[in-house]
């Protein structure tokens, strides 16, 4: 019988003694089980039973847990968990504590103790690493050529842009600095102005360049003259001359003298081009030039004036720019981001690709039909022009929140098989003034050039206030760019735009004069039979542990002024409760907990129906249904008289 124990310090490893006692005084080697890791980090409190997985299993001894003071509780938990480890075998011998157990955070030994410090660091070193090391090795088997160019390709394909502009960008500084490098010249050496009189004074001075455009002077001594004698008549500077000197000893005469004059010569040239063409390089003193001009007439120095070269100027321009570009880059790339169209709503939102159709949204049936008809005239299926009539430009969908208003705009569009825009209005709000303008008429062009497309301007009344009723410009600016875009539409142009607000009161009356909004349509709450049907719709994919539509009559009798939006979350918190408890159906007990959790929010406390019908009457005493005196909509009693707010 293999046995041994483990104890599991907070850093996941391990310790496993070399030999045990068990079982009646037998002892086996357990050095092949030294060093067991566990692969997971951080399971102090759950993880011992992932050990179930090893191959060899966990050994403990529930003899572990007196041995151990508080601190190790959790572990010891662990450890009894670990009881019915497949491959583990108990052990019951009682097991003497080598350490210490006060520490939590120290790995606690049991067996031989003899370990070095050096050695348990390397094992510990090991340990962490092997299994990295097993991994990034099984990733980099995986990998083939083909995959790799796949996914290159692929992220080319997707940021197409973006690469383009960094090789662009990439490919000029690398042929600005390859500019720059090649046409970098030794510079003059950098005097004062006062040497440069020094020396014209002691006609030291042997030619003067002024140069035009500039304060520089350039120019060179009597030393020069003396160098460059010496470099033409084939006199080199002695560290050369020994190192020629060197060479010629050294040789056994495989070399030919030729090959040595080739060497001496491109010594010569290179010595040349290191060389700058003027010495000394100074900067002209201002209102002094009479008296240096008269200065190098009376000594008889040579002096002209020159523009800058071609090649300088560029180097200059180019630096320059440069120097000054990089560091105004970011503040360039903000301003692009928010002046640009790049960032407008219309480039955001292509044609949405997500098909939502009217089958998806119910218990608003009024509203369904109003747009159904739009979107046949949309496809053709109904031909308005023959009596004359003209396409709605706008419709304007009002109701509560969460009754469905965004989903039907999208419904439209999936039945229509048209590109749809949607844009929230609060993104045509914008700090710098005459964007939000701008950003609509991007949006606009834009739709223009899909027709017959649909745009759709949720929360309308972010931009569609009455004007003149702030001081917010850019506010009014928009909006009148939102009017004028709404009746620059040609009748033929097939561009609907759908706004949804839950504010309609506030909208300004331009907006919602006919041929803009014209047709609005009220998306209320619905009642016990929409809820019915909303619920069915949500219920679809949710498995059941009753039969649906018993479930959809209990929940739609319980929520009486629940919007689709609320519905739609009951039907996910009581998935949810099931997933927690481990369930593989929905059952009944967690829609009724999801429905109490949508109704009352979640709280410890198990408050009795009539209590909470009680507080909820004392805050809202307006509302006859939490008095008791229940006077809903559709005649049906809710279990604790309850009503919603919205
Ligand atoms: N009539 C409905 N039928 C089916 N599902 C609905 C219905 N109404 C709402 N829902 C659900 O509620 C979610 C939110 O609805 P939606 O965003 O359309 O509400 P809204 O009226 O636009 O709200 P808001 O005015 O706050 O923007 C939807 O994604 C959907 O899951």
């Amino acid at each position: 019988m293999a046995c041994c124990f483990s104890v599991v310090s907070n850093t996941g490893f391990l310790s496993v003694p070399n030999k045990l006692e068990f079982n009646g005084g037998k002892s086996k080697s357990l050095g092949r089980y030294r060093g067991f890791y566990c692969s997971s980090f951080g399971f102090r409190s759950a993880g011992f039973h992932k050990f179930r997985n090893f191959q060899h299993g966990l050994f403990w001894n529930n003899e572990l847990r007196p041995l151990m003071n508080g601190n190790n509780g959790v572990w010891l938990k662990g450890l009894n968990n670990c009881c019915d480890s497949r491959h583990g075998l108990c052990c019951y011998n009682k097991i003497e504590p080598l350490t210490n157990a006060n520490s939590a955070n120290k790995q606690i030994q049991f067996g031989k103790k003899g370990d070095t410090k050096l050695r348990s660091l390397r094992r510990r070193f090991s340990l962490r690493l092997r299994p990295r090391l097993r991994w990034l090795a099984m990733r980099v088997k995986r990998v083939t050529i083909q995959s790799v160019l796949n996914g290159v390709r692929t992220f080319l394909r997707k940021n197409i842009r973006r690469v383009t502009v960094v090789s662009l960008v990439s490919v000029i500084l690398g042929l600005s600095y390859l500019f720059l490098k090649l046409t970098a010249l030794p510079s003059p050496k950098m005097v004062p102005y006062s040497e440069l009189v020094t020396s014209l004074r002691n006609e030291s001075v042997t030619k003067v360049l002024l140069e035009e455009g500039s304060r520089r002077i350039y120019y060179n001594t009597n030393s020069r003259i003396d160098r460059d004698t010496q470099l033409s008549e084939g006199e080199l500077p002695s560290v050369q001359s020994e190192n020629v000197a060197d060479k010629v000893t050294s040789d056994d005469g495989s070399q030919s003298s030729q090959a040595l004059n080739t060497n001496v010569l491109r010594n010569l040239s290179a010595t040349r081009a290191s060389t700058p063409d003027w010495q000394y390089l100074t900067r002209k003193v201002d209102h002094d030039e009479k008296f240096l001009l008269s200065l190098m007439r009376e000594k008889g120095i040579t002096y002209s004036s020159a523009p800058q070269s071609v090649l300088m100027s560029m180097r200059t321009t180019l630096i320059t720019i440069i120097s000054l570009w990089i560091p105004l880059m970011p503040l360039m790339w903000l301003l692009y981001r928010q002046l640009s169209a790049a960032n407008s709503p219309a480039r955001k939102q292509r044609p949405d690709k997500q098909l939502v159709g009217f089958e998806d949204v119910e218990g608003v049936d009024a509203a369904k039909l109003e747009l159904m008809e739009i979107v046949l005239c949309l496809q053709g299926a109904i031909n308005y022009n023959k009596l004359g009539a003209k396409l709605p430009r706008g419709v304007l969908l009002v109701g509560p929140p969460g009754t469905g208003k965004t989903l039907l705009a999208r419904a439209v569009a999936g039945e229509a098989g048209v590109p749809f825009f949607s844009v929230s209005a609060s993104e045509f709000v914008e700090m710098f003034v005459g964007r939000g303008a701008a950003r609509i008429r991007d949006l606009f062009n834009m739709a223009r050039k899909h027709s017959p497309s649909i745009i759709f301007i949720d929360e309308l009344d972010a931009v569609g206030t009455k004007r003149g009723r702030s001081f917010n410009d850019e506010r009014d600016q928009t909006l009148n760019q939102l009017l004028t875009e709404m009746d620059g539409f040609e009748s033929d142009s097939k561009v609907i735009v759908v706004a949804a607000t839950n504010r309609p009161e506030v909208l300004d009356s331009a907006l919602c004069r006919p041929g803009r909004f014209s047709r609005k349509i009220v998306v209320g709450e619905p009642d016990e039979e929409g809820r019915r049907k909303i619920l069915a719709v949500h219920l679809r994919g949710v498995p059941l542990e009753e039969d649906t539509n018993l479930i959809c009559d209990l929940i739609a009798s319980l929520t009486p002024g629940f919007v689709g939006a609320d519905l739609a979350n009951i039907i996910n918190e009581a998935a949810l409760l099931a997933a927690r408890r481990g369930g593989e159906t929905v059952a009944r007990e967690d829609v009724m907990e999801a429905i109490e959790r949508a109704k009352f929010g979640i709280n410890d406390k198990q408050l009795r129906p009539s209590t909470i019908s009680k507080e909820l009457g004392k805050m809202f005493p307006w509302m006859p249904s939490l008095m008791g005196k229940n006077t809903r909509q559709d005649g049906v009693q809710g279990p604790l008289g309850y009503q919603t707010l919205s």
